[in-house]
């Protein structure tokens, strides 16, 4: 369902909308568009549309009195135009905004931004919050603008019958992704079959790929179906595919050119309709580089190269895969932890999660397992994740001349230093937000921001601090 939040774009020419769209959509926006007049005034009733961002000689041609009849539907509407020659009436008009020219996103994602407060200062309640949580599948969640750019790529790719290659470290839900593809495809109602070319012993790969004939080796009592053909028509899921060895990765090669294989020990060639979706958590990059992954097979398997951020990088996804995670566990174990205390959420949002999703699954269920009932409070976390506290207050940033042989992530050391003074300055007020602010010279409503956006949390939060 769209929130009131949607924004509308009129714009006729593809790339110019195309170029906003994506923009904001990255912004966490949900966007409407519209090319021509019929029913412009059906979606802003039936979208609740809140901000629309038109090319003005365009919007005089379909509505010459659209201020009016827009105000009308909703008195907030908020109208960013832009091009010359406006034939729109907005002499006098607060609610609309005009962009100069050429379109600068820069500039429309502040007018945005204006757009919003604009509302807030009228009604309170005009806007909820773009990037509402997701899910995909029902089975992968995510609010953070990467995920919710993931799930638009895996939506959109699913349809294709397109090899995918998916990236990214151990833990963040490369599985789950490839599974995702395989639920939205047209191929959802045969086989995904996995198979992790890291497990399996080198030996017996290749009969587990393509599957063997009686008497081909020791031990082949009957013919055996590999899991090419248990996954015709369906999904082949390749799982540590950097780990496949070379003499594999040729036949592996011929199969995705010539979509057949022959089973070991034979010698007739069987055809096979599969999708072929692999992933690595090493980077198939430097694998192809130092010559320990064909260059070609690679750039076979990466048709549609996805990769899947580490946690640490979306942050503003872990308190919603607590929650998750919580409810999960508690209805398995009917158990009744009511929640995470927020110093606790604050500690776990802090930390680096070199494990990822995996891990941060693997605590809750252990917590939910020993607490029983109640609230899960920083005592009852292991001491690894406590241990990051103290961390955070002890220097994070190199100084002077001690900077490392290894060189650092100025991003990452940035970030932290500012997550250190931000939590010093509230633990010396207390939590009292106003007087952090004013330690840091910072506005309140942008300590609050940037408490919200880094998900930082001082002790018991306070509505009216
Ligand atoms: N966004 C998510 N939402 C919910 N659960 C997730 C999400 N991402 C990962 N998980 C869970 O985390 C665990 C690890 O996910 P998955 O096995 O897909 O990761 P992976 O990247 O394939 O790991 P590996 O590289 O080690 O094989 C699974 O239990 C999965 O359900």
């Amino acid at each position: 369902m769209d929130t009131p939040g949607t924004i509308f774009i009129v714009e006729d020419d593809r790339k110019t909308r195309d170029l906003i769209s994506a923009f904001l959509k990255y912004q966490g926006y949900d966007i409407a568009h519209a090319t021509q007049a019929s029913n412009i005034f059906d979606t802003i009733h039936e979208k609740h549309i809140g901000i629309v961002i038109a090319d003005l000689k365009l919007l005089a041609d379909i509505a010459p009195n659209f201020i009016e009849e827009a105000k009308k539907i909703n008195p907030l509407l908020v109208l960013i135009g832009y091009r010359s020659n406006a034939h729109i009436n907005s002499a006098n008009e607060d609610n609309v905004f005009l962009l100069s020219k050429p379109l600068n996103l820069d500039e429309l994602e502040s007018l945005v931004m204006r757009a919003r407060e604009f509302q807030t200062m009228k009604t309170p309640h005009a806007w909820t919050a773009p990037r509402a949580p997701r899910t995909l599948c029902s089975s992968i969640i995510g609010k953070s603008s990467r995920m919710a750019a993931l799930f638009e790529l895996i939506e959109k790719i699913a349809a294709s019958n397109a090899t995918v290659l998916i990236q990214g470290e151990s833990g963040t839900g490369k599985e789950l992704a490839a599974r995702a593809i395989h639920q939205l495809s047209s191929r959802s109602d045969k086989n995904f079959v996995p198979i992790n070319c890291a497990a399996i012993p080198e030996d017996l790969i290749e009969s587990e790929l393509f599957g063997h004939i009686k008497g081909s080796f020791t031990g082949a009592y009957a013919n055996r179906a590999g899991r090419f053909e248990m996954a015709d028509k369906g999904t082949l899921f390749l799982d540590e595919i950097g780990d496949m060895k070379a003499n594999l990765q040729v036949k592996l090669l011929r199969v995705l050119q010539s979509k057949e294989f022959e089973p070991v020990g034979s010698t007739k060639s069987q055809k096979v309709d599969v999708r072929i979706i692999a992933a690595s958590n090493k980077k198939l990059e430097d694998l192809v580089e130092s010559q320990d992954f064909r260059e070609d097979l690679f750039y076979r398997l990466s048709v549609i190269p996805i990769t899947i951020p580490p946690l640490r990088d979306r942050r503003e996804d872990i308190p919603l895969l607590i929650d998750f995670f919580l409810d999960r566990f508690n209805g398995e174990k009917r158990h009744a932890v009511t929640g995470f205390s927020s110093e606790t959420l604050g500690i776990l949002c802090a930390y680096d999660w070199p494990g990822n999703v995996r891990e941060l699954e693997n605590l809750v269920e252990r917590l939910v397992i020993l607490k029983d009932s109640g609230l899960i409070t920083p005592d009852d976390l292991p001491e690894k994740y406590l241990s990051r506290t103290v961390q955070v207050q002890a220097p994070a940033v190199p100084v002077g001349n001690e900077f490392p042989e290894s060189g650092i992530c100025l991003n990452s050391v940035l970030d932290e230093f500012e997550n250190r003074l931000i939590l010093q300055a509230l633990e010396r007020t207390r939590g009292n937000k106003k007087e952090a602010a004013m330690l840091l010279n910072l506005k309140r409503t942008t300590l609050i921001e940037k408490l919200k956006k880094k998900n930082l949390a001082y002790g018991k939060e306070s509505e009216t601090q």
